[in-house]
C-alpha cells in the first residue's frame, strides 16, 4: 500500500519574541498560515523493519537527520510498529528558508504514517508528537491559520486571512534558526508586538490593515547579519507589493499583493535580484 501527503510551506504574518525561557527556548506569539507551495511525500510499506528516505533534492540529509525520518522513527517507537517504510520526498520548498519545509515534511509523514499503518492517532496526539520534532511541526500537522504560543506548540485556530497573492523570494544564503534566536537580545529595546493587530485585521477581513500590521522581531537580527535581506525587502516594496516581511528566521522575504496585474512586474523585477522566486496563493 502507498499513501501520499502534501506538505505546504508556512509563512509568519507576525512573530513576537516575548522572552528567553529557562530551557533555552524563546516564548513566542505568532500568526502562521500556509501557502500553496508544497513538498509531496510518497510513503510505501516495506517488508523489512527499516526506514528509507529518498529525494530528488541533492542538498538535504537522507539519513536520521531528515525530519521525515525522525517522524517515522518516533511513530514506530511510540506505537511499536514493526513494519518498515520507504518515503520519497519531492522537495519544492526552498531549504533553510524560514518556510518550515522540514517541519512540514515531518508533519506530513506523521499524518501519512498514521493512515498507512492504520494507527488511529488523534490530531491532538499527532501535534504532541510533532512538538518532539520541532517547534513549527505541531502547526504543520493541521495547517490553516493559527496563533502559536509557547515555543510554537500551543495553537489557537483563527480564520483565514483575506485571499491574495504571495510572492516569496529567497536570497542565496542559508540561515540557522538556532543562530538567529541566539543573537536575539530580548532586553535590547522596546519592540512593537504585532500579533494582536494582525489577528484583528484578519477578523475584519481588512487586507490593507493586515499589510500594515505585520511584524517580525527576528527580522532585525537576520538583517544585521545579512544586509541582502533588507535590500530584497526594499526591492519588493519598490516593485509595488502591498505588505512586505521576512518569514520566520529568514532569509525568505514575502510580499502580499492584492492585484493580479502587479504580480508579474514584481516577479520579473525580483528575478533580476535572486533566482529563488515563487508566486503562490494563501491556502484558505
Ligand atoms: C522561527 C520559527 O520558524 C517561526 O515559526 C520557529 O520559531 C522555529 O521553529 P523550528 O525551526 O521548528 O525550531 P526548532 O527546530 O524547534 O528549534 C531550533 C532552535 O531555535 C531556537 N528556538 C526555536 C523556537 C523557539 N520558540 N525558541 C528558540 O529559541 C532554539 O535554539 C532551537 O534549538
Ligand atoms: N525534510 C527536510 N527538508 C528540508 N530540510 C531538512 C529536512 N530534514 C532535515 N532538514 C535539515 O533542516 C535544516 C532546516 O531546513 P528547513 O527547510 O526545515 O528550514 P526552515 O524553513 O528555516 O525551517 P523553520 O522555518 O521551521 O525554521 C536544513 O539544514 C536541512 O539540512
Amino acid at each position: 500500500m502507498k499513501v501520499y501527503e502534501k506538505a505546504p510551506a508556512k509563512i509568519n504574518l507576525s512573530l513576537d519574541v516575548l522572552y528567553k525561557r529557562e530551557d533555552g527556548y524563546h516564548e513566542v506569539e505568532m500568526v502562521m498560515t500556509m501557502v500553496d507551495l508544497a513538498d509531496r511525500l510518497e510513503m510505501s510499506e516495506l517488508p523489512r523493519d527499516t526506514i528509507i528516505i529518498s529525494s530528488q533534492a541533492g542538498y538535504i540529509p537522507l539519513d536520521e537527520k531528515n525530519l521525515a525520518f525522525q517522524a517515522a522513527r518516533l511513530i514506530k517507537d511510540r506505537y511499536d510498529v514493526k513494519q518498515g517504510v520507504y518515503i520519497h520526498l519531492d522537495k519544492k520548498i526552498p531549504v533553510a528558508a524560514g518556510l518550515a519545509g522540514g517541519s512540514s515534511d515531518a508533519a506530513a509523514a506523521l499524518r501519512g504514517l498514521n493512515r498507512l499503518w492504520k494507527l488511529n492517532i488523534s490530531t491532538e496526539e499527532l501535534e504532541t508528537l510533532g512538538a518532539e520534532l520541532g517547534s513549527d511541526v505541531p502547526f504543520c500537522v493541521t495547517g490553516g491559520t493559527a496563533i502559536a504560543r509557547g515555543r510554537g506548540e500551543k495553537l489557537e485556530r483563527i480564520g483565514n486571512p483575506p485571499q491574495c497573492w504571495v510572492v516569496l523570494a529567497k536570497p542565496p544564503i542559508n540561515v540557522s534558526t538556532a543562530d538567529v534566536y541566539g543573537r536575539f537580545n530580548a532586553n535590547k529595546q522596546e519592540r512593537r508586538t504585532s500579533t494582536a493587530q494582525v489577528r484583528e485585521a484578519i477578523e475584519l477581513g481588512d487586507f490593507q490593515r493586515l499589510c500594515r500590521s505585520m511584524g517580525n522581531m527576528l527580522e532585525d537580527v537576520t538583517v544585521d547579519a545579512y544586509p541582502e535581506v533588507r535590500q530584497l525587502k526594499d526591492c519588493m516594496r519598490r516593485l509595488g507589493a502591498d505588505g512586505v516581511m521576512m518569514s520566520g528566521s529568514g532569509p525568505t522575504v514575502f510580499g502580499l499583493v492584492s492585484k493580479e496585474s502587479k504580480v508579474s512586474r514584481i516577479y520579473n523585477g525580483l528575478r533580476g535580484f535572486c533566482k529563488d522566486v515563487h508566486v503562490v496563493r494563501m491556502l484558505t
